[in-house]
């Protein structure tokens, strides 16, 4: 149990760092160094305090109150903290009674250790989540901007579900996902190699470790949620990696990082690509962290759409609102609210891995370039929509999915969600209208797909899809008809129980990925060992 003052209301980690207690006077080595783990915490007023021990210990070790300490570079890689036994604020003539030396694997973690140390010392109490004193700033607050467009109630629940290890496993399993990162990197191990990288919400810390094994000089892996301590732990656990990676418990809104990186790397791709807003902090931390010209893996993003005529997904549906029609339920008339319950079902978008050949003409996609978009521009997308019919048929939505492009100095790859290809944990996603749409083959479907950003780190969606006229009315633009929906897609219906005609099982998948990988790797294993600085 950890002593009660040390809630868990915030730690940064550090996995690996020697500690040997030296006298305060003459700075003479007291004891022999141990190998610590060194967490940053913040108890309930927020005071923080640095503890140096060995994770399933946590009452005994080192504690030192940040307001009492101070921080020393005693060379590149060492550091003299010096604190005082008491509560009592630093000030010229305080006696320091304890001091010790702090080594570290790498001057990055040095350096990173000193950022945060001196920038947790800056924190205090009381100013609101997300809010704090920037003395560097000539005390201006700096708001988190996170925090300003996100509900508190939304993001709560949001780093509540990614602190939790299923649901990281969740996405670790997805061996199309990890397995296409996994090799997106090796394969350009040579945009890693002795190059500084950030993690943008790095959750377990799995990208953090591949970028290390493509030979990253060090990796700083920033996640807000309590999977930070769970990141600390396993690239502990994994050393010869571990020792270039940093783990920096905040959202990359608010964190401060030592040193520019040479390249961004994360997976902040939602359903539709745009779900949970986080390609906004990706963008946000290539403004605050990224060299110029310094590359994203991925670096674009692409929503895919076509029409698609599903009968038996719409009456499955419309289904669902047949209890409202029921006349004498218990002796009451529920039809009354039938219309709002048809309605209902309807704004909801489906989710499940659906057989392409439902589609009725080619896809079309927009591209979002991660490298240049503005991060205001991702508030509110419009997607233009044209098709032309391939058959006659009843149009009852639109269907999308998305791909990212790992655009590496070697390699090209991407990971697509696309039906057809290895189903993923994304799967795909459809729009279906209330009220279908009748097409005969060669007629030109117009519309837009607009998506709206909304607090609760999700996006409206409004779509319109317009049948034009067919022969002379066409050229001059006539509409024969037209319909639209409104859905949310915080709230979508998973409907990944119907049987999959292109479903492979997950082992399949992980051999045609291994299989993928052998057959296009440009680097035999023995060169990717090769390329794994051994400092
Ligand atoms: C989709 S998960 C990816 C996790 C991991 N990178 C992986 O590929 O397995 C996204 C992670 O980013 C974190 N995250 C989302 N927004 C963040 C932000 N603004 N700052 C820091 N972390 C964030 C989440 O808590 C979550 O763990």
């Amino acid at each position: 149990m950890e002593p009660a003052s040390l809630q868990n209301k915030g730690q940064q980690g550090f996995p690996r760092v020697s500690v040997s207690q030296v006298s305060p006077s003459t700075a003479d080595v007291d004891s022999p160094a141990s190998v610590f783990s060194a967490f940053f915490r913040a108890d309930q007023f927020e005071r923080h305090q640095l503890w140096l021990g060995v994770p399933d210990s946590p009452a005994s070790g080192i504690h030192a109150n940040l307001n009492t300490s101070k921080l020393f570079n005693i060379g590149p890689k060492d550091s003299l903290c010096v604190t005082e036994d008491s509560e009592v604020e630093c000030s010229s003539n305080t006696s320091y009674t304890k001091a010790f030396r702090i080594g570290f694997e790498t001057e990055g973690q040095c350096k990173a250790f000193h950022a945060t140390f001196e920038l947790l010392k800056l924190k205090r109490a009381g100013t609101g989540s997300g809010v704090f004193q920037n003395r560097s700033k000539s005390n201006a607050i700096l708001k988190c901007k996170f925090d300003d467009k996100i509900e508190a109630s939304s993001a709560k629940m949001y780093f509540h579900y990614y602190g939790q290890l299923p649901h990281q496993q969740n996405m670790l399993q997805d061996y199309t996902r990890t397995g296409t990162y996994f090799a997106a990197v090796i394969e350009n191990y040579a945009d890693f190699n002795g190059r500084i990288v950030v993690d943008v919400g790095a959750g377990s810390g799995i990208l953090s470790l591949f970028a290390a094994k493509a030979g990253a000089k060090h990796v700083y892996a920033i996640e807000a949620s309590e999977m930070a301590e769970y990141a600390c732990r396993l690239i502990a656990g994994n050393p010869s990696l571990g020792k270039r990676i940093t783990v920096i418990k905040g959202k990359v809104e608010e964190v401060e990082l030592p040193e520019k990186a040479d390249i961004l790397i994360s997976e902040p791709m939602g359903t539709l690509l745009v779900n949970e807003r986080m390609l906004e902090s990706y963008v946000i931390a290539r403004d605050r962290f990224l060299v110029p010209d310094g590359k994203m893996f991925p670096s674009i993003g692409r929503i895919h759409m076509a029409p698609f005529s599903d009968e038996y997904l719409y009456i499955e549906i419309a289904s669902k609102a047949l209890f409202w029609q029921q006349h004498n339920y218990f002796a009451v008339d529920l039809t009354p609210l039938h219309g709002s319950a048809f309605e209902g079902y309807f704004s909801q978008p489906v989710i499940d891995a659906f057989d392409p050949r439902i589609l009725i003409s080619p896809a079309i996609f927009h591209t979002l370039d991660f490298t240049r978009i503005k991060e205001e521009e991702l508030y509110e997308i419009d997607i233009p929509l044209n098709f032309i019919a391939s058959v006659g048929a009843r149009v009852h939505g639109l269907a999308c999915w998305f791909d990212v492009l790992f655009n590496g100095s070697s390699v090209q790859r991407w990971l697509t969600t696309a039906p057809g290809a290895p189903t993923t944990h994304w799967y795909q996603l459809r729009c279906v209208f209330s009220q279908p749409l009748y097409v005969m083959a060669g007629q030109e479907i117009t519309g837009l797909l607009n998506l709206v950003a909304h607090s609760a780190q999700s996006y409206t969606i409004n779509l319109t899809m317009s049948a034009k006229m067919l022969g002379p009315g066409a050229v001059q633009g006539g509409i024969l008809h037209t319909s639209s929906c409104k859905l949310n897609l915080k709230d979508p219906y998973y409907l990944i129980s119907q049987p999959q005609p292109y479903r492979w099982t997950q082992d399949q998948q992980l051999q045609q990925e291994v299989n993928n990988l052998q057959e296009i790797s440009l680097v035999t294993p023995e060169e990717i060992d090769a390329c794994i600085t051994t400092d």
